[in-house]
């Protein structure tokens, strides 16, 4: 996709980010483009959950600026994020399920956040959900009679209910089997061929990556260490980026 301003959804410029005296992000600059799939990959506690948290306003920056369709929303009060929440669906790392709820009620909280209040609508879009990730049916189940891979669907079910533009994925592999992985990898294509939705998945799993990338984007040390495609990071002399893709830690395993 070309690289010019209208095909830019989300625009980071210069991002910082801190807790008490760590600092987390130190100027990230990073454009997500309309209708891609972008993997952000980087080092365990480089900051990737951080800087996603950001985009529909569950972290504020300390300095930088974000815009997402165009606005500004450094500066966007609380009450004022209901648009931006509605355009950017998120699955959290682990599936955060509220275990008390049924798979229904969960997956329609994000609905009754934004106010809705029409329980036939609700219901409508929630088995709309469940039959996009491909689990017709299963509104009445509780968290626990699910399995893990079952979760992660209706945690994406829960991401896509109010119709996104973009979904942000934290890690939508992690203790998965390569197969229920690479279903979930499907599902994450789908939804942006079929629905036009905008991926940001942080993974580690590489085989994902490059299977679903179109770009990828490489964090380390709080800012961006580098952006291409994904053949040009299968290609890379980077020492750094081909430890990382080859899960190589330097240390012997000739013993
Ligand atoms: N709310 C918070 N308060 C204090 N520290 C935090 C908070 N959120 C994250 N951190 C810290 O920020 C750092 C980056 O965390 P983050 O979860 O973004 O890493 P990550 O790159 O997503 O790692 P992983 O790949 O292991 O999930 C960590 O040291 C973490 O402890």
């Amino acid at each position: 996709m070309a690289d010019n301003a209208a095909d830019t959804f989300i625009k980071i410029r210069g991002l910082e980010q801190r807790f008490g005296s760590q600092q987390i992000l130190r100027g990230v600059d990073m454009d997500i483009h309309r209708g891609e799939t972008l993997c952000l990959l980087g080092g365990s506690g480089g900051g990737k959950s951080v800087l996603v948290k950001h985009l529909p306003g569950l972290l504020r920056p300390r300095k930088g600026t974000i815009h997402v369709d165009g606005v500004e929303i450094g500066c966007l009060k609380e009450r004022e994020f209901g648009p931006i929440r509605k355009k950017i669906g998120m699955m959290f790392q682990g599936g955060a399920l509220f275990d008390s709820l049924t798979v229904a009620q969960n997956i329609a909280f994000p609905l009754r956040e934004q106010g809705m209040k029409d329980d036939k609508e609700i219901n409508r879009l929630v088995s709309e959900a469940l039959e996009i990730v491909r689990l017709p049916g299963q509104e009445k189940k509780m968290p626990s009679d699910l399995s893990g891979g079952m979760r992660k669907r209706v945690a994406l079910a829960r991401a896509v209910v109010s119709r996104p533009e973009c979904v942000l994925y934290d890690e939508p592999h992690a203790g998965l089997d390569p197969i229920t992985g690479d279903s979930i990898d499907h599902l994450i294509k789908d939804l942006q061929h079929n629905y036009n939705i905008t991926n940001v998945v942080i993974t580690h799993e590489m085989r994902s990556v490059f299977r679903i990338a179109d770009r990828i984007v490489f964090l380390k040390e709080g800012r961006v260490y580098w952006t291409g495609l994904p053949d040009e990071l299968q290609n890379t002399a980077d020492p750094e980026l081909r430890a990382f893709i080859e899960g190589d830690s330097g240390e012997p395993w000739d013993n």
